[in-house]
């Protein structure tokens, strides 16, 4: 699967960096992000949580340049997001062009890059094997199922071969049995991989999960609240437990028990 193969992050570099980002779209009236600052390495499996309309795919957005911040700055590999996007994005729904098989539909994210057709179709057949979609590649969109076109979408941003992937809920309209199965099948690609997941979700369960470490975002304007180590798989027991309930009430925008030194003790791993 040489295509799909890691990219050129080594292990623990910075692969996104926040430096006080704010973002208002009303001209600084009012601010939906503020004073947002975060580091995210190399390898590392991210869940952005917090709830409903707090900015999570804002902020997605705002780190794949997709909008500009109104503050701070958002660097990848060390360079301006506008400048260099080494980065693809999963959204909510995969948005597939209804005209195109699902090969030419993962082919796009591939266009403006300077490949042959050859090469362009070799690597849309590798990444449509790392979903699992290998055999389907001729069809079109209309004949997949909800979770089939999902995975499209994910294949689509596998195929140009990410430093980052960022996701954004990407599986939050599916049925419970096909998201674990996807659930499942991102994991198994991220340990293949190694590559670096910024994973928007607001179901705390998911992201324990998924994540080895889970950002809280809160407030109006929504800041980082939380950032969580959540420590080696599975994330189960106790610790985890006490973990969770202490970002269960950041989400809900209850004070921060971790505050005390005692708790803070007992919920670390
Ligand atoms: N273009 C826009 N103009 C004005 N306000 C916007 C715009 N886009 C988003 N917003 C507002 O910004 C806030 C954050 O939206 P965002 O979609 O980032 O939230 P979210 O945390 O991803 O929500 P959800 O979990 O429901 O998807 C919301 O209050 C939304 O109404």
């Amino acid at each position: 699967m040489a295509p799909c193969e890691t990219g050129p992050a080594s292990p623990g570099a910075v692969v996104v960096r926040l430096e006080n980002i704010g973002l208002s779209h009303d001209h600084g009236r009012s601010f939906i992000l503020r004073h947002v600052d975060l580091e995210i390495r190399a390898g590392e499996f991210v869940a952005l949580l917090g709830p409903s309309g707090v900015g999570k795919s804002t902020l997605l957005r705002v780190i794949m340049g997709l909008v500009p911040p109104s503050e701070g700055q958002v660097t990848l590999h060390a360079r301006p997001a506008q400048a260099h996007r080494p980065a693809a994005m999963v959204f909510q729904d995969a948005k597939l062009m209804p005209w195109r098989s699902v090969r030419r539909n993962v082919e796009l994210g591939l266009e403006g890059l300077g490949l042959n057709r050859a090469a362009r179709h070799a690597r849309a057949m590798a990444a449509l094997e790392l979903v699992g979609l290998a055999d389907r590649a001729e069809r079109w969109p209309r004949q997949l199922s909800g979770g089939q076109r999902q995975r499209v979408g994910v294949a689509r941003a596998l195929t140009v071969e990410p430093d980052l992937l960022l996701m954004d809920e990407p599986f939050g309209a599916l049925d419970a049995i096909t998201r674990a199965g996807l659930q499942r099948e991102l994991l198994d690609i991220h340990a293949r991989r190694q590559g670096t997941v910024l994973f928007v979700t607001h179901d705390l369960d998911e992201a324990l999960l998924l994540a080895d470490r889970i950002i809280i975002l809160q407030g109006h304007p929504a800041g980082v609240k939380g950032d969580f180590m959540v420590g080696p798989r599975p994330h189960e027991g106790a610790a985890v437990q006490a973990m969770a309930a202490r970002m269960k009430r950041l989400i809900a925008g209850e004070p921060d028990p971790g505050a005390d030194a005692a708790y803070w003790q007992a919920s670390e791993i």
